[in-house]
């Protein structure tokens, strides 16, 4: 039984890919951590760096922390979707656990630069969804950057040096926000996904859905 008030109306979907980018501090992992707490349908892709972890980070759980010569292995077995340098260090996709998520019918999450969202578009476009997030103003973002406190002032330097040209590629987004505010950034994220996931071509069981309504008259 379908359709009543006990067991919603179930319409199989295809899963999105949902990227989000920003230049280094601008609020990517915060909004991401917000947006998974609340969503049990979106699962967050976990990438491979050659980087050292931050204080906070856990091996696995932030990143899967890999020296160059296991990345390089990685990408010659083509292990991962997509990869770039970014900062002086490699940081790559795993290709597994995304296909395996979106076979499931999951969404799955991306905090990637700009580099990697070319690949996966070129690989992918019609299941991407991407957002660019700016900062509120160069200002916001480099205090953003040092009072997170999980890098050394070189490397804070390094990121803001870095920024006009991550923001550079705002324009090839399908989404633009600007997160001054982390809770209606965090709002108009979870908009856009409510919107991505309700388009037609996204629930393929729609057409089965559909015949056996009309059927019915
Ligand atoms: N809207 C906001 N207002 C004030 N502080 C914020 C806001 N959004 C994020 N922050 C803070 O800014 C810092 C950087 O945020 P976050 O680590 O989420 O950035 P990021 O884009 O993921 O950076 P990176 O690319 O380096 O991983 C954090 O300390 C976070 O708490
Ligand atoms: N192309 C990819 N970019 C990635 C990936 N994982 C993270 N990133 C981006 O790197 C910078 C720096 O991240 P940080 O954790 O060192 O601050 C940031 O812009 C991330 O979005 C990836 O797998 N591929």
């Amino acid at each position: 039984m379908s359709g009543n008030e006990f067991e919603p109306v179930a319409i199989a979907r295809r899963g999105l890919m949902l990227v989000l980018s920003s230049p280094s501090g601008a609020g990517k992992t915060t909004i991401s951590r917000a947006l998974l707490a609340d969503d049990d349908g979106l699962t967050m892709s976990i990438s491979a760096t050659t980087r050292r972890p931050r204080p906070a980070e856990a091996h696995g759980r932030d990143y899967y922390f890999v020296d160059p010569e296991e990345f390089g292995l990685m990408i010659n077995r083509r292990e991962l979707l997509e990869h770039a340098k970014v900062f002086d260090h490699y940081y790559g996709t795993p290709r597994e656990p995304v296909e395996q998520a979106l076979s499931d019918g999951r969404d799955v999450l991306f905090d990637i630069d700009w580099q990697g969202t070319q690949q996966l578009k070129q690989q992918a476009r019609e299941d991407l969804v991407s957002i660019f997030i700016l900062p509120p103003s160069t200002l916001e973002l480099e205090r953003r950057l040092t009072q997170r406190a999980q890098d050394p002032a070189d490397v804070v330097a390094r990121r803001m040096s870095k920024a006009a040209d991550e923001i550079s590629h705002w324009a090839e987004y399908d989404y633009v926000l600007v997160n001054e505010d982390v809770g209606r950034c965090l709002a108009q994220v979870k908009a856009i996904l409510t919107a991505e996931r309700l388009k037609r071509e996204r629930q393929p069981g729609l057409l089965d859905f559909v015949k056996a309504l009309r059927e019915g008259y």
